[in-house]
């Protein structure tokens, strides 16, 4: 296991990762580098195991915005229990100013999404008293200048202004809540718990195209005005304004104007000419412009049926269901081996929950959102409402509205949906959930896991988690008591795992001559193309060439923004930067010393497919990655043609790894399983375990069995081996041993302070300056929280900036949380020194 910090520190810097034997740390002035150990769950400061669960939700959940200072007492043992039913959770009360005593004052908190962020007291005057509710945009005036400014109302009440001058809500953008009660009390806990603005935690969850009302049009109606009811003022009009008029009177029915037109067969003049007469009144209304519809995908021709199911599955489908019933937030973890019909079970539960009249939300890695998972849930659900990344704004406002008013029984979307504000949810399921991109890398930096814990958990339902290879955090969580464990050890139709081999790279008579496929896979391929079987391969590298470097001078082409090495991609002879996008034309001679002979090495996707097609001309071959994958519908394609059998061998990075269910997938190879096992992070180990599992969990899944085969320099690493047995459990065991050594997640917590700049040295000072604020604020509250850094992240530059970075672990994450939260209160960096930081709570990128 690699510790998160590259242990080539500089001198003078900061300690080494978290050993395991922190009392004999150097810094011995504070308490905290002591932190407790796990081991012994006495010692825990909290009780609350912040790897699954919301710390502080609860007690959010009865605490008003103004009073979050509170959380940060530390007083977590003294839990209010949250007595809230969903039924109060979802009525609404009667606003309070109806009890108002003359001197009181009805007040509106309002955030906002750039700074100051508030929440800041406004007078609600008369006229929105009625109107405004919490979950609404308004606008108000801010700063000394007034600015009229756009932001979101989180409370409404009642009291003494408090000799404050406050000044008016402007105006109510909104007609209605774009989120109801519940919601608007999760953005504050995600606002509390990510230490991210709550007006910017409302935009994450509130699209943008629901926000600017995309694909909708305003109308103007036109009414007969009370006048017209003098028959007197009818006639006086002059013949073809009194036509149209009375056309109008006569239809029954609000008209716009270019309807009218035709209508009554005239031009704009006369009816122009009616409304500046007052003889008709205008009514604007917003619509769906015509037109409007949702590209309904067709599936890749996959056959849905229901399945009569399993013994195992039957059982896990009881434990689901008694939760659903029992009305309690209870968490599941469903541990079900690559195929083992974990669709099935979700797509049961589902039935349930809709059968009385509730909803489901499943989210999905938005890799996974294959025509195959869309269509297994469209085809058995009458109304689904499947949000994906390639929707038009248009689509996602239509779905969004759908959704609201409460036509859809299953939404299905990628981390995001975790919000869609279904009025009567009654299940949350996340598929994958150990997938990475169920956290958000941008602010605010939220893991839908957790989110959709506190969601549950508000609206006391259940959450089901299911995997193959579930995150540490899940499977420690059921350890601990705080999630429910529902293993489904086999496959269906009691088809065996499939062999997996390992072909040791390091020995020269398993390699190949010129190439990244050894022999032994190499004849596995022509083994398997010749009994019509099909070929995955996996290599989670895109391009052709991952470096390009001067043989002569040793020059390595790098990006000038992030000073990271250049991947040549061979279409269109380009030299791009993975983490910027940084591109130029690929230079064919040294741009140092213009030796003319410059070396492409390490191995992409696109080399490999060159070397497939070469070594095995007859076959049919198809390369998935996101350089192949850009245009929309590119994915559905290349899995129908996989499935229909006109393509034989399928290569690509992870993205072929995950969920697909293909009978005649024969052979999978890993080109190179080491690929992410060095990488100077904790969770390396874990990853490499799921990629190598997952890929190879797709094949074996027909009658005509399967096998695999992993090419690997480190054969003996518990990843691997353990991937190889498909033995989780072996893996869990040692992982959560190796982990426990350090205090690393899920037996603490950890968060990560990003401080990044234009200027190394005013960026490295502004680190240090925060360090310090960090430990005060870590001795005025007695928080028992260790520091590390600042140090060089492993990547050093990113986009033309500076990094670097601070971790911070705790056994209590509201301990870590409340440290941080004093410590930037009020930490202001001069704007001349250009220099930004972020706090990511719970990181899973350590890069
Ligand atoms: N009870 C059943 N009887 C027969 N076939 C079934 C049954 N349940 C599921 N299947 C089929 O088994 C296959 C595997 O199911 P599914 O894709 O849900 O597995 P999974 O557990 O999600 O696996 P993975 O984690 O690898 O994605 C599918 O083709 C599905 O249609
Ligand atoms: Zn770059």
């Amino acid at each position: 296991m690699s510790p998160p910090f590259p242990s080539d520190r500089q001198p003078g810097d900061l300690p080494n990762p978290p050993s395991s034997q922190p009392a004999n740390r150097p810094s011995a002035s504070s308490p905290a580098t002591t932190p407790n150990r796990p081991n012994d769950p006495k010692s825990r400061t909290s009780g609350v195991d912040g790897s699954l669960t919301a710390p502080g939700f609860d007690d959010l959940e009865k605490t008003p915005y103004a009073d979050l200072q509170k959380i940060d007492s530390l007083d977590v043992d003294a839990k209010p229990d949250d007595g809230t039913t969903q039924g109060e959770l979802f009525d609404t009360d009667p606003p309070p100013w109806e009890l108002e005593t003359p001197e009181d004052t009805a007040i509106a908190s309002v955030v906002f999404r750039d700074a100051p962020f508030g929440p800041y007291d406004y007078r609600i005057p008369e006229q929105f008293r009625d109107v405004l509710q919490p979950g609404m945009r308004v606008h108000v005036p801010l700063g000394r200048r007034k600015q009229p400014t756009t932001g979101w109302c989180i409370e409404t009440k009642l009291g003494s202004s408090g000799g404050r001058n406050l000044s008016d809500v402007a105006d109510v953008l909104d007609g209605e809540p774009l989120c109801d009660r519940p919601l608007v009390r999760l953005v504050t806990w995600m606002s509390h718990y990510y230490q991210s603005p709550a007006g910017q935690v409302f935009d994450a969850l509130i699209p943008s195209s629901v926000r600017s009302q995309a694909g909708t049009r305003q109308r103007t109606y036109l009414s007969p005005a009370p006048i017209t009811k003098d028959n007197a003022a009818v006639e006086a009009l002059p013949p073809k304004q009194q036509r149209a008029l009375r056309l109008l009177i006569a239809s029954g029915r609000p008209m716009t104007e270019s309807q009218l037109m035709v209508h009554a067969d005239c031009t704009a003049a006369p009816i122009r000419a009616l409304r500046k007469k007052g003889m008709v009144t205008e009514n604007k209304q917003r619509e769906l412009s015509s037109g409007m519809t949702t590209r309904w995908q067709v599936g890749d021709g996959e056959q849905v049926e229901k399945h009569t199911l399993t013994d195992e599955q039957t059982a896990a489908l009881r434990q689901i269901t008694g939760a659903v019933d029992s009305a309690e937030p209870r968490t599941l973890l469903l541990h079900g081996v690559t195929g083992s019909g974990k669709t099935e079970v979700y797509i049961q539960a589902i039935e349930h929950v809709v059968k009385f009249g509730r909803a489901a939300i499943v989210l999905v890695p938005e890799i996974s959102l294959t025509p195959q998972t869309r269509g297994r849930f469209e085809r058995r659900f009458q109304s689904v409402a499947v949000l994906h990344s390639q929707m038009t704004p248009a689509e996602r406002h239509y779905q969004w509205q759908r959704i609201r008013r409460g036509e859809v029984q299953v939404v299905v979307g990628p981390r995001s949906a975790v919000f869609a504000p279904l009025p009567r949810l009654g299940l949350i399921i996340l598929d994958e959930e150990h997938d990475g991109s169920f956290k958000q890398d941008s602010q605010p930096r939220y893991h839908a896991r957790k989110v959709a814990y506190a969601r549950a958990r508000s609206l006391k339902i259940p959450l089901l988690l299911g995997s193959a290879t579930p995150s540490l955090e899940s499977w420690y969580a059921t350890e601990t008591g705080h999630a429910e464990l529902i293993s489904m050890p086999n496959r269906v139709g009691n088809r065996p795992m499939p062999d997996v081999q390992l072909v040791d790279l390091r020995l020269k008579d398993e390699r190949s001559m010129g190439g990244s496929i050894s022999r032994r896979l190499h004849q596995a391929v022509n083994e398997t193309l010749h009994e019509k079987g099909q070929v995955i391969l996996l290599l989670n590298r895109r391009g052709f060439a991952t470096t390009i470097q001067c043989p002569a001078c040793g020059h390595v082409v790098a990006c000038p923004e992030c000073e990271l090495p250049l991947t040549h991609h061979r279409d269109g002879s380009k030299a791009v930067c993975h983490y910027c996008d940084y591109t130029i034309a690929t230079p064919p001679w040294c741009p140092e010393c213009r030796f003319d002979g410059i070396r492409y090495s390490g191995l992409g996707t696109q080399k490999l497919e060159v070397e497939v097609k070469a070594r095995f001309p007859k076959a049919r071959v198809a390369r998935m990655d996101s350089d192949t994958m850009r245009r929309p519908g590119s994915h559905q394609k290349v899995l129908a043609a996989f499935r229909s059998g006109e393509i034989d061998l399928l290569l690509g990075t992870q993205m072929i790894a995950k969920g697909l269910d293909f009978p005649n997938v024969l052979l999978v190879g890993v080109i190179n399983a080491d690929a992410a096992l060095h990488f100077p992070d904790f969770r390396a180990g874990e990853r490499t375990f799921q990629l190598v599992t997952q890929v190879a969990g797709r094949t074996g899944r027909g009658s005509r069995g399967g096998r695999v085969i992993v090419q690997t320099f480190s054969p003996e690493h518990m990843a691997i081996q353990a991937a190889s047995r498909h033995d989780y459990i072996q893996f869990a065991k040692a992982e959560i041993a190796n982990r426990r050594k350090f205090n690393y997640p899920p037996l603490g917590s950890i968060a990560r302070i990003i401080i990044r700049g234009s200027i190394e040295d005013v960026t490295e000072a502004t680190a240090c300056l925060l360090l310090q604020r960090l430990e005060s604020a870590r001795e005025r509250l007695g928080a028992e929280v260790r520091l590390l850094g600042p140090a060089p992240p492993p990547i050093v530059k990113l986009r033309g900036k500076y990094r670097f970075h601070l971790l911070l672990q705790s056994i209590d994450p509201l301990q870590l949380g409340a440290t941080i939260r004093m410590a930037t209160k009020s930490f202001k960096i001069p704007e001349k020194d250009d220099v930004q930081y972020v706090v990511d709570i719970d990181p899973l990128d350590m890069l």
